[in-house]
């Protein structure tokens, strides 16, 4: 399994732990990260079997590069301490803490990670968490929550649970998600974890889920998570550089190595300055642009 704190994150699928066929297919879809559900997509008569298939399931399928996580029922129910040591003793990438609403939440987890490694064998601090906020009280703490474990990966807004604990629900617009979009986003950037979007549930509405997909990737989200395989691509989509972006990004990859060269961390391009935010910047169009398929060994564009 992928164990990488620093990757593409753009696409993290929602598949319902208790359905034997998707969580089989999973990884036909090329999601970066699939989320194997064990908490709300799962009732409550169905949640051992539905562990016991994921954990069957990570043992048996074959699942590619794809990042592989877990949302683990929440820590007030019977079924979080089985769910959290059967996905460590499985060796799943991440553990997906949801409804986290303090730091408190996320230290008992990695300690909770930290007994069920040592019991199953496994390296410890090889297994990652990452936290949703679903709340009020969540957004408000979302640097503490976000900067709690040094096993941290990234935190997620869950825009569902969040309106209903905000007394709203979702609009076309999404301006009741303005303020904890820029929180969540704030509080990854400030914390270095990955940020993840709210999930899209209208499977109908295409131009809605491009319009917010759009609105979260010019904010500066990872990504998104994803109740549906055909949202995928279309996210793919919408984080696809251009053309243009991919060959200034080679220009300051080149610039830069000059730079280098006469031991300087700065240069100028085309009367641009070239220094490391630019750098950072055009590393992260580079992989995408390898992600999407779209350059060469050499980082050349392909033209279609
Ligand atoms: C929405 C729908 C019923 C539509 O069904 P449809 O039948 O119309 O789908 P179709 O497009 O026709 O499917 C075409 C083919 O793809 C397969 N396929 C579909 N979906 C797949 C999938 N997810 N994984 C693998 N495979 C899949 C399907 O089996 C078929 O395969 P095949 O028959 O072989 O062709 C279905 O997608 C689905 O169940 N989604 C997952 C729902 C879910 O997990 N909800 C809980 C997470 S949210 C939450 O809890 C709120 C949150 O907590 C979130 C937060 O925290 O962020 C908050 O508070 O906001
Ligand atoms: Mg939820």
């Amino acid at each position: 399994m992928a164990e990488i704190k620093e990757r593409l994150r753009r696409t993290m699928m929602f598949v319902p732990g208790n359905n034997p066929a998707m969580v089989k297919d999973a990884g036909i879809y090329g999601a970066d990260s699939i989320m194997f559900d064990l908490e709300d997509a799962v009732s409550m008569a169905e949640k051992d079997a539905a562990r016991d298939l994921v954990y069957e399931a990570l043992q048996t399928q074959d699942y590619g590069d794809a990042e592989l996580v877990v949302r683990v029922n929440g820590q007030d129910t019977p079924y979080y301490a089985n769910d959290v040591r059967a996905m460590v003793k499985a060796g799943i990438d991440v553990v997906r803490l949801p409804k986290a609403e303090d730091a408190e939440m996320v230290k008992k987890l990695d300690a909770d990670i930290t007994a069920a490694e040592k019991e199953f064998g496994r390296e410890e601090g090889s297994t990652m968490l990452m936290a949703a906020i679903e709340s009020a009280k969540g957004v408000i703490n979302a640097y503490q929550i976000a900067s709690a474990s040094d096993r941290m990966m990234g935190i997620a807004l869950s825009a569902e649970d969040y309106t209903t604990d905000m007394k709203t629900h979702r609009y076309p617009d999404g301006a009741e998600l303005e303020f904890a979009r820029n929180m969540v986003l704030h509080a990854a950037r400030a914390a270095g974890v990955a940020a993840f979007d709210t999930v899209f549930t209208n499977m109908n509405d295409t131009e809605g889920f491009y319009r917010e997909t759009e609105y979260i990737h010019q904010l500066g989200f990872d990504g998104k998570s994803l109740v549906n395989p055909r949202q995928i691509p279309m996210v793919n989509k919408v984080y696809e550089p251009t053309k243009k972006e991919i060959e200034n990004a080679k220009n300051v990859e080149n610039a830069i190595k000059e730079a280098k060269l006469k031991g300087s961390g700065v240069i100028s391009m085309n009367g641009q300055m070239v220094d490391r935010p630019v750098v950072l910047r055009a590393e992260r169009v580079m992989r995408l642009a390898k992600a999407s398929n779209l350059i060469d060994e050499e980082g050349n564009y392909i033209e279609k």
